[in-house]
């Protein structure tokens, strides 16, 4: 029996290349070059997408300063994703890619408009993160004292996809004619308003861009609480998800798609995608140690705990390293990340849970690639299906670790039947759907 195929997706931002490691660029990335290439070379390797986080704020949790994010370049410095999204989709063919754009920060209209006209840059593989925002810090760069409770900011961004689909429907398919005998570009009868008036926001409409190559743009989120998956389950046409382990992982799957049931959705038409980081080695040593170099350093322990803190809005800098964490700790923000990486009731150590979750992985990966191939492959069986979510150790990307995961990694994959070997399809939406 043929194995079933996954996807794959790359995860990352606009931020700083690691720029003072052994294997490392420069550290100036922002004419975008970097991620162009990087795209180019996930196309090679068949990826379904690249995907470009973002956050709208320079944290100063960790120790109540900007320091170490800006010191270690945590999250920051961190360009706009849409113009590199321009970039990528001109520079690519095949492979999709992905905006986070912030439903807090863009007046629907504005983010509808800017979302069809990457789509048509992208020839149709243009895909919108669909985030609320998540950090106080977030929402006081847009004249706010705080961002709205997690189930107000869900209500808020149901009626605000809502409006977006309605100014994405607002153009017929067929509404740009282009016809000389009657010097008609559009057919004015095929574009109308759609007056919309919700509890929360307004739009007249009609876009004034032209209807999108998939109609609407691919959607993504990312939300792991209840409410979020029921939000998923209702628009995401893919899920960037982090559980723990393969057994958190199946859970999610399948609870993700019961919602999509609910929802009146066939759970087929929703990818959910786990994020991963492995690290590959020429041998299962070399790996290894390579892991547990990484893991172990001092610097290690403070990223990533400053890192946690940029999206849990948790200062971990106060806390004993070495003993278990003192009360169960909530957010307004990432509270899914936050309950994974707690892993509470455990009683491990704070070093221990920021070794073991300091990567937001959703599983341990380390080895040759023929041997992470076979894991993946065994937990995808096990999960039932979708794909992974590639990200880079530590949140630092350089071109060794990129082609270690393309050239040693996929091969393998590849090898096995696990993954695409070739795009059949033009838009993004198809591509998610092929299988
Ligand atoms: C893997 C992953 C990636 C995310 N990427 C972003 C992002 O780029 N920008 C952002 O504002 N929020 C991001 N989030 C946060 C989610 O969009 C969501 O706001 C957050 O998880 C809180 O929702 P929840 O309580 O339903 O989990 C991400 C979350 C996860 C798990």
């Amino acid at each position: 029996m043929s194995k079933k195929r996954f996807h794959l997706g790359w995860f990352t931002n606009f931020g700083v290349d690691e720029w003072n490691a052994q294997f490392h660029s420069d550290g100036m990335p922002w004419d975008g070059d970097f991620y162009v290439d990087m795209a180019k070379q996930l196309e090679r390797a068949c990826f379904d997408f690249l995907m470009l986080e973002d956050t709208l704020m320079l944290s100063d949790v960790y120790q109540h300063s900007t320091e170490a994010y800006l010191k270690w370049a945590i999250m920051a410095p961190k360009h706009d994703p849409a113009p590199l999204a321009a970039l990528i989709g001109s520079a690519t063919k095949n492979l999709g890619v992905i905006a986070t754009l912030s439903t807090m920060a863009y007046p629907p209209f504005l983010l509808a408009r800017l979302c069809a006209t990457l789509d048509h840059i992208a020839h149709g593989r243009f895909g919108w993160n669909i985030v609320t925002s998540g950090e106080d810090l977030a929402a006081q760069n847009f004249g706010m004292d705080k961002l709205p409770p997690r189930e107000l900011r869900y209500e808020m961004a149901d009626e605000y996809v809502e409006l977006v689909n309605q100014l994405f429907g607002s153009w017929d398919e067929d509404a740009v004619v282009r016809d000389y005998e009657t010097d008609t570009y559009a057919d004015f009868t095929k574009v109308r308003p759609i007056n919309f008036k919700g509890k929360y926001f307004s739009s007249r409409g009609p876009l004034n861009t032209v209807r999108c190559p998939q109609g609407k743009p691919t959607y993504l989120q990312a939300g792991g609480s209840p409410r979020g998956r029921a939000f998923a389950g209702k628009h995401a046409d893919s899920i960037i998800a982090v559980a723990n382990g393969v057994e958190g992982m199946k859970a999610y799957r399948d609870d993700v798609r019961a919602k999509a049931v609910e929802a009146g959705r066939n759970p087929d038409d929703i990818k959910v995608l786990f994020l991963i980081a492995p690290t590959i080695g020429e041998t299962s040593e070399e790996a290894r140690a390579k892991h547990e170099r990484l893991l172990h350093s001092d610097l290690f322990l403070k990223r990533a705990l400053a890192l946690y803190g940029s999206f849990t809005e948790v200062d971990f800098s106060p806390f004993n390293l070495d003993e278990p964490l003192p009360y169960k700790l909530t957010t307004n923000g990432e509270q899914g990340s936050l309950d994974k990486f707690m892993q509470w009731g455990s009683n491990k150590t704070l070093r221990q849970l920021t070794i073991e979750g300091g990567n937001s992985a959703s599983l341990e990966l380390v080895g040759t690639p023929d041997e992470v191939a076979d894991k993946m492959g065994e937990a995808m069986e096990a999960v039932g299906g979708d794909g992974f979510l590639i990200t880079s150790p530590s949140n630092r990307i350089n071109r060794k670790y990129l082609i270690e995961i393309t050239e040693g990694l996929v091969p393998a994959l590849q090898k096995r039947g696990l993954t695409r070997t070739a795009y059949t399809r033009t838009l993004l939406k198809d591509t998610l759907r092929e299988f």
